[in-house]
């Protein structure tokens, strides 16, 4: 039997971007990529991302969190996720430590600082954007990231080829378009995902900037397709903002699923995203889950 079965996990979601939260620290346990497409297809664990907690591997760090998408590939950060994770080990009944209001997560691509700032609101400090080509990564040696030709044959749009790059723990292109709703972005969001110049792919944002202090956006993430919310793509959005003198520091960022408060720090250059979470349910995780996708 799969050694995942029976464990418990914590349905959730982070304005609509749907979570699940699995602890499996205390345990040698780890999640592949199969076990992860297998879970995203349960309909009580379904999730746009899976947030899998290991033992702390850092001193000061409270646990390692690894983040699958829906179609079992790994991401290196989740703004959304990264609340909830905060919530379950603040909150939950059976892992939470009520006793804190803070902690720090680590995940492939770095510390996650995150704060209570009431019940169900939380505050994570997503660090600082990194904008080199070669770290986003783009496959081009460009120079100006925050304003490059991008060619795509189907997409005839020129409002489509001009994106600004960001990377907050994971790759992200910010398209400034007049409406995001007037785009059809389940058929424009995989091709440029997995446009060639994104050697890692990449998260795509459709945002317009409706004020200083304001920004709309819809996000085809990587590896899970449209989502109502993703926490670093507003992250990506406002800093992308700010690269081209378009908004303010700090601005509301309205997704699908609601607001997120999006301030790019001047003191340290960090980016500090919050929002509220949602408990949903939890379960424990089907032997059959398992048998089923090893067929
Ligand atoms: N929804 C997330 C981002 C998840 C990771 C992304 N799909 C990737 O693979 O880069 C968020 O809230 O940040």
């Amino acid at each position: 039997m799969n050694a995942l079965a029976h464990r418990r996990f914590l349905k959730m979601n982070g304005l609509g971007n749907q979570i699940t939260v699995l602890d499996l620290r205390g345990t040698k346990l780890r999640v592949g990529e199969s076990d992860a497409r297998a879970i995203a297809a349960e309909p009580r664990a379904r999730f746009d991302q899976l947030m899998v907690l290991h033992d702390a591997k850092t001193p000061g760090t409270d646990a390692f969190v690894r983040i699958y998408n829906t179609d079992g590939s790994e991401a290196g950060a989740c703004g959304n996720g990264t609340r909830c994770v905060a919530w379950a080990m603040l909150a939950d009944p059976m892992m939470g430590d009520a006793s804190k209001t803070v902690l720090t997560l680590q995940t492939k691509a770095g510390l996650l600082p995150a704060r209570r700032d009431s019940d169900l609101v939380f505050t994570v400090d997503m660090g600082a954007p990194r904008l080199a080509w070669d770290e986003i990564p783009l496959a081009e040696p460009f120079h100006d990231t925050a304003h490059f030709e991008l060619q795509i044959g189907p997409i005839d749009d020129p409002i489509l080829h001009t994106p600004c790059a960001v990377n907050m723990g994971n790759p992200h292109a910010v398209f400034f378009v007049d409406d995001p709703y007037r785009f059809n972005l389940a058929q424009i969001g995989p091709l440029l995902e997995n446009h060639p110049i994104f050697p890692d792919r990449a998260n795509i944002e459709l945002a317009a900037v409706t004020a200083p202090d304001h920004i709309v956006l819809r996000v085809w993430e990587r590896g899970a397709g449209i989502t109502q919310a993703c926490g670093s793509g507003a992250c990506a959005a406002l800093v992308a903002a700010v690269r081209r003198e378009l908004s303010a520091r700090k601005a509301v960022v309205s997704l699908p699923g609601g607001d997120l408060t999006i301030e790019w720090r001047e003191s340290d250059d960090h980016v500090l995203m919050t929002g509220p979470v949602e408990f949903e349910w939890e379960g424990t995780l089907a032997p059959e889950l398992f048998e089923t996708a090893a067929r």
